[in-house]
Formats: structure tokens, C-alpha cells, sequence
């Protein structure tokens, strides 16, 4: 009988096309294979998302041809790529695009010729200075390799014009390879690593580690919270629970999959305890070269890796028989992506568990409201470690109010006596120091002290901050740079004042207290260079350093015992956004930042320097207590009915035409008031908190549910009769994180 395949093209077409399975093709085109169909006078590449004997549509032509030997996205993925597109709102298609990357899904569409270009050998400075003039055109392709990494032979040609025989001129000369199979890229093939063993778990350990395993072994194994303070001990708990995952003696042949921030602390560790038992462990992050990324990939679907270690776009690893996902820092922003799909990477762990039959961790000091409340709700199983290893004490919180600080020291400077005291008595004594400030630059504004002009940046609602280094405005939100004035543009004033305080301006400060000290700032400004987040990590690992200074950057996940202080310099520089939110991340920044103290022997003390000494987020934080905030925090929620005890959708519609925009906010308003389900909760169309951005004028409309489904239900339906002018464009976000 004849068969007929429903595929999903290389368009975002919103819709899927069937096609005939030719007899030669029958038992070869499967559900997840990878296709080329004829379309229109074209020929597309694309996925087959289902079988069938019956088609939608009489009169299907026939498949051209299937590539590769098995299929490449399993029915998994698929099914989960499906639900994405339902739940985020997005075409199947683009969901699918997460689903698989780029460098994997462009690669095989070059299958006529699969050959790969990498380097061989770094080329340093003096290499392209001592390059011979007339070959101009082979040193720029070996400086775009350096860049952008290894490139399909045919990839390269093109987006560099070069011909096959200048290439095959660098090949002889030794300077690359060109081979017909992707050479095996390790990211970390440089280093070895020391195995490291198991280390003998502690009675909260031990009870986390067999709620874990008996999830893997169970029919249906659900959700664990695992909400351990930092430094209890987690990661070790991960590393068994993956371990166990892979033995052979497993009812299933199970996979581990880690999914946190990447730091390579992080990396290290979970090399180093597989590396004895020759496990091999697959790294994806957003700083893979297309090459790494496309062998890394292979390397998890040929069955070779049976670890995968990543940022966000982990999730969706083809990890052949998955038996554990962990979700570390479950409450991290960063799983959330910013554009299409909007989603978010630990709910789609869960998602992708459910459809599985695999266990899920989501492990943090700080849980998101959310999954706490999923918790208490009986949706997940929660498991607590709440104490340090071997007792160790959690550190001191000192709050210090930084108004009575203004009045002491006649006006407001970055360092109160009592952290300047502490950093002195650390020097003294050899142990480090953490500082944080999660602003970079020199100052945030540039402020005229007579007309009160503050320069902004000509495409966005903020200020240009200052950075002194490079002597220039920078926009933080777009990028735009600008030659800061040497008067006031709007007055002519001659003394322009900076103020806002930034890292850069802090290490400055530093340097005069304490000249002595050894001092590394660390923030997207100095980290500029693939390895220089590592080599600073290294130089404060082995003592090289004793104040470190920085932004986010190092708030999370490092466990450094020699830490005996840490400075919180600005606490409340997130706590008036116009978020709901704004408490919660307060809160978990706080108490991650302050758990990198005092990890070691010797105990450590927290300075948290704050205008708002008795706010909520600050108060709980100090006392180590999340139940405390947890409760006043969904009391809060409660009432306003926020998430977690509704869903928020967030539409925004932008355009570079103010007037324009906010009509169509508007007229989309009036239309979503219509028939809108029962108990939901409509705001209204106003400008979004950063009404301008990237040139564009921005309005919000968010609507609140407790039922997402029907909301995402209504929201499409309106969608899909309203067709905005063709220069305002809307998106929509369900669950969104950010709300400016
Ligand atoms: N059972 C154990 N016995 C001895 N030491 C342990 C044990 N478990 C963990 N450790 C050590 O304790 C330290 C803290 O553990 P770990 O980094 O896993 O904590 P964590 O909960 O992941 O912390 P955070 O959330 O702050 O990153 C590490 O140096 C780790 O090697
Ligand atoms: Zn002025
Ligand atoms: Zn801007």
C-alpha cells in the first residue's frame, strides 16, 4: 500500500506539505528523516513529522530523496518541537530550528560535498605579519577561520570568495586541513583532566541521591526539587545521580544530561569524575564554532557521548535514551530565550521528561517561585539540603545602610568604613575578596550639573553610560557608541558631570585605597577574549589575585575556599524596576553572591551596602531564609494575582512610527477585550517601560490567566484576524521573564 509522509519545510510556512514515499523509498522515510521535496519549482529540504496511508491532499508528488542513513530528530523531538509551537506561539518550524542547530541542519544540506575546512595551527601575530603580500586573500580566509572556527568546505568558499585552489594552496603549506569527514573539534582537547572520585555523601546527600535514583528507575518519574543552600553540596549529588544513571544494570540504558550556566569550574568537575570510566562527556555552549557544535552534536547522536553538559540549547541534545535531566540554577534567567521561540529551557525539561518517562532535577539555592510553588502544590517532589558540608556555618550577613554612611562620611562614596576595614583585614591576612556591583562602565549617565541635560542614547529610552578606558558613551541596551561631548550639548555648560557608579569606576577607586592589592575586574568589558574568563578564574584559583571585582559574571557557581568576604556595593540597584519580579531577583542575587563566602575553612562575612536596609528581599536574605521570602513573596503574588498563581502573556508591538504603534496597541486591545475567557485579566495597551529601543517605539499589552492554555487559545484567535501595518510588528511571549 502506498504511504505518505507530512513534512515540514525549510520556510517558515506555518504549515506542513504531504508528499508520496516512492516505492524505493518505502522503510527509509521515517518519522524525524531529513528530506528534499519538490515545491513549486524548487527543491526544499525538510523534516518528515509524520507517516501515514492516507494523505490530506490527493495528488501528492513524490519525496526526491532522503539524507542520511537514520532518521535525525527522533519522534521525541518532534513531538516536543510540537508542543513548543503550541505553547510558545510560534510556527513548528521555527520551533524546530531550537531543536536542531544551524551548523547541523546547514551541513547536511551541503551533502553533495561534505568537506570540512579547519585549521591546523593557530595563526599568531607574526605568522600574518611575515605572510608573503601577494597571497593577501589566503590570510584573510585563515583569519576568518581563526574567528569563526572550522567551516564546511563549500561554506567557506562562499563567504569568504575563495576559489578551491587557494585553498588547496594553504592545505600544502600546512596551514590547514581539509578533510571529507568533520574531524572530532574537543573544545577542551588541550587539557587533561585529573579523575576525581566520588566523595562519600552525608545523610541529606544520600536521602536527594536515592529520591533521584528512584525516579530514573520509576515508570513515571516526575519532578524533583532539589533545594540545597549554596554549598551543600549539590553538584556532588549530580554526579552521582549521573553515574548511577549510566550503569549498565539500569532497567534502561539511561543518559545524564546536565543543563546549567556553563563555567568551566562547572566543566571541569563533570570531566574529571567520568574521565576514569572513559565516559565521554559532550559540551554545548553559545560559544561553540559551528564545526565544534556540529561534532559535538554527531557525537551525542551516534550514541558516543552519553553526557551532555550545556547552556539553554542543552535541552534539546539528541541524547539517544535520555534517563535524567538536571536543570542547575533552575532559577536562572538565562534559560529563558528572547526571541522566537520565546521559551524556556528548564520548562521544557520538564516538558521533554514528561514525554519521555525521564526524571528531572531542578536543583538551586534560590528556587524560582514558581517551581517552589509547584512543590507545594505536590507537582514536584522537593528535597532539601540546608546546611553547608560538614556543618560548615553559612556567612555573616552585615547589612549596611548606606543614608547614615552618606551623613558620616558627608556625602555618598563606594566603599562604607566597615567594607574598606574588611578588605584591609584580608589583605593582611592573604584570604580573598569578592566584589560585586552588576553594572559596568565607568558611570551610568552623563549628567549637566546647571540645565540637568543627561545625554541619551538616540535609539533607546536610557543613558549612555561612560566608559573611560576607550573614552567613550556606550549604549548598553543597542550597542550605540558615541564621542562623549566636552560641554553640554543642550546648555554649552563646560562641566559636564559623570555620575552612576560602574565597575570600571570602582577598580579605579580600588587601586588608590589599596595600591598594593592585586585587583581583576571581570565583566563583558574585560572578558572579551574566547579564554580570558578561564585564565581569570585560574590566576584567582592559585592566589594570583586578591580582590576580585565584578559584574553577574561572578555570582554564580564558583566555590573558592580562600573567599573570605564578599561586597555587595549597590544591593538595591534591581529592586525598583518595574517588575514584579524585582524582589525575587533581588533576593536570590543577594543570597548566590553572598554564597560564594566563606566556602573554606575559615568562616565568611557578607557586607551588603543598601539605601533600602529594610526591604523584604534584603531582610530574608541576611536571616539565609527563602521560606521567609517564599511566603511573604506569595502572599504578595496572591493578591495581585502574578505568576505563579496565574500565566502572563505579553504582547508588544513596536514600530518605528510612535503614533502608528500606539493605534495599533490600541485597536489590538479593543479586539482582545472581545470574548476574552472568564477570570482572565486584560492591562492596558501602554508604552512598554523602555518605550523606545533599537530605534524602535514600543508599546505592551499583558493579560493574566490562570489557565495559559486558554489564554494562548484566545490570544491566536484574535492573531490570526488582526494584520497590523507592515511596519509595526508584534510578538508574543507566554511566561515572559522580562517585562521592560
Ligand atoms: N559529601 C561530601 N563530602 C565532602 N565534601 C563534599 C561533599 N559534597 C560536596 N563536597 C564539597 O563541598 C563543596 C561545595 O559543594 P558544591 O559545590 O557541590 O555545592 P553546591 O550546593 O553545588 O553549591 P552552590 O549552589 O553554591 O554552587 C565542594 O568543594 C565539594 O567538593
Ligand atoms: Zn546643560
Ligand atoms: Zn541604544
Amino acid at each position: 500500500m502506498a504511504q505518505f509522509a507530512k513534512v515540514v519545510l525549510e520556510r517558515n510556512l506555518d504549515k506542513e506539505f504531504d508528499y508520496l514515499i516512492p516505492d524505493s523509498l518505502l522503510g527509509v522515510v521515517q518519522v524525524g528523516s531529513k528530506v528534499r521535496v519538490p515545491f513549486g519549482r524548487q527543491i526544499l529540504m525538510g523534516f518528515v513529522s509524520s507517516v501515514m496511508s492516507h494523505p490530506d491532499y490527493p495528488d501528492c508528488k513524490p519525496i526526491t530523496e532522503v539524507i542520511g542513513k537514520k532518521p535525525f530528530l527522533d519522534h521525541h523531538l518532534l513531538e516536543l518541537a510540537r508542543w513548543m509551537a503550541g505553547y510558545y506561539s510560534c510556527p513548528y518550524e521555527t520551533a524546530l530550528r531550537s531543536v536542531m542547530p544551524e551548523a547541523v541542519r546547514k551541513a547536511d544540506a551541503a551533502h553533495k560535498e561534505k568537506l570540512f575546512v579547519t585549521l591546523k595551527k593557530p595563526l599568531t601575530p607574526e605568522a600574518a605579519e611575515a605572510f608573503p603580500k601577494r597571497s593577501r586573500k589566503q590570510l584573510m580566509v585563515l583569519q576568518y577561520l581563526q574567528s569563526h572556527g572550522g567551516r564546511f568546505l563549500r561554506d567557506l568558499m562562499e563567504e569568504t570568495s575563495t576559489g578551491r585552489s587557494s585553498l588547496d594552496a594553504l592545505e600544502d603549506a600546512g596551514w590547514i586541513i581539509i578533510s571529507p569527514e568533520a574531524v572530532d573539534r574537543d573544545p577542551f582537547e588541550n587539557e587533561t583532566f585529573l579523575p576525581s572520585s566520588p566523595l562519600l555523601l552525608n545523610d541529606e546527600q544520600k536521602q536527594a541521591f536515592l529520591t533521584i535514583t528512584q525516579a530514573i528507575t520509576a515508570s513515571s518519574p516526575g519532578v524533583i526539587l532539589l533545594h540545597g543552600v549554596t554549598g551543600s553540596g549539590k553538584t556532588e549529588v549530580y554526579l552521582q545521580a549521573m553515574d548511577y544513571c549510566l550503569r549498565p544494570r539500569q532497567r534502561r540504558d539511561c543518559h545524564g544530561s546536565g543543563n546549567s550556566p556553563l563555567t568551566p569550574q562547572t566543566v571541569e568537575r563533570f570531566k574529571s569524575r567520568f574521565a576514569e570510566s572513559g565516559t565521554q562527556v559532550a559540551v554545548l555552549h553559545s560559544h561553540l564554532s559551528a564545526g565544534e557544535r556540529h561534532d559535538q552534536w554527531h557525537k551525542i547522536h551516534e550514541g558516543r557521548a552519553r553526557i551532555v553538559i550545556g547552556a539553554r540549547s542543552a535541552v534539546f541534545a539528541p541524547v539517544r535514551e535520555l534517563g535524567l535531566i538536571i536543570v542547575d540554577e533552575e532559577h536562572e534567567s538565562t534559560y529563558k530565550q528572547e526571541e522566537a521561540p520565546r521559551y524556556n529551557a528548564r520548562d521544557v525539561a520538564v516538558m521533554r521528561g514528561k514525554l519521555l518517562g525521564a526524571a528531572v532535577v531542578l536543583g538551586s539555592a534560590t528556587p524560582s517561585l514558581e517551581s517552589f510553588h509547584n512543590a507545594a502544590k505536590g507537582k514536584y517532589t522537593l528535597r532539601s539540603m540546608p546546611k553547608r558540608i560538614d556543618d560548615k556555618k553559612m556567612p555573616l550577613m552585615r547589612i549596611i545602610d548606606m543614608r547614615q554612611e552618606a551623613l558620616r562620611q558627608k556625602g555618598v562614596h563606594i566603599f562604607s568604613g566597615r567594607l574598606r576595614d574588611a578588605i584591609q583585614e584580608r589583605l593582611d591576612k592573604s584570604e580573598q575578596t569578592i566584589l560585586f556591583l552588576n553594572r559596568r562602565g565607568f558611570a551610568t549617565s552623563m549628567v549637566c550639573p546647571k540645565c540637568g541635560h543627561v545625554e541619551m542614547c538616540p535609539h533607546c529610552s536610557v543613558a549612555l553610560t561612560y566608559h573611560r578606558g576607550k573614552n567613550l558613551l556606550a549604549c548598553h541596551v543597542c550597542g550605540h557608541k558615541a564621542a562623549p561631548p566636552q560641554d553640554c550639548p543642550a546648555c554649552h555648560a563646560p562641566d559636564i558631570r559623570y555620575t552612576g557608579l560602574g565597575t570600571e569606576k570602582v577598580e579605579d577607586t580600588l587601586a588608590k585605597l589599596f595600591p598594593k592589592a592585586r585587583i581583576r575586574r571581570m565583566d563583558s568589558d574585560t572578558m572579551t577574549r574566547k579564554d580570558s574568563y578561564r585564565e581569570t578564574l585560574g590566576a584567582f584559583r592559585t592566589g594570583k589575585i586578591d580582590i576580585l571585582l565584578g559584574t553577574q559574571m561572578i555570582a554564580k557557581g564558583l566555590d573558592f575556599p580562600n573567599v573570605t568576604l564578599v561586597g555587595i556595593l549597590n544591593a538595591d540597584l534591581g529592586l525598583h524596576l518595574p517588575d514584579f519580579r524585582a524582589g525575587e531577583r533581588t533576593f536570590q542575587l543577594l543570597t548566590q553572591v553572598a554564597g560564594r563566602a566563606g566556602r573554606g575553612e575559615v568562616e565568611g562575612e557578607v557586607i551588603v551596602q543598601t539605601f533600602t536596609p529594610f526591604h523584604p528581599a534584603v531582610q530574608f536574605a541576611r536571616h539565609h531564609d527563602y521560606q521567609g521570602f517564599y511566603e511573604q513573596e506569595i502572599g504578595f503574588r496572591q493578591e495581585l494575582k502574578y505568576p505563579p498563581l496565574s500565566h502572563v502573556i505579553l504582547i508588544t508591538i513596536r514600530g518605528t512610527n510612535d503614533d502608528k504603534a500606539a493605534f495599533v496597541a490600541q485597536s489590538l486591545r479593543k479586539l482582545l477585550a472581545q470574548n476574552a475567557p472568564a477570570g482572565a485579566i486584560l492591562g492596558d495597551a501602554a508604552p512598554a517601560p523602555m518605550a523606545k529601543m533599537k530605534t524602535y517605539f514600543r508599546y505592551q499589552i499583558m493579560l493574566r490567566a490562570s489557565s495559559v492554555l486558554k489564554l494562548i487559545g484566545h490570544v491566536e484567535a484574535v492573531l490570526k484576524s488582526f494584520t497590523p501595518p507592515e511596519d509595526v510588528l508584534l510578538t508574543v511571549d507566554v511566561d515572559p521573564l522580562f517585562l521592560m
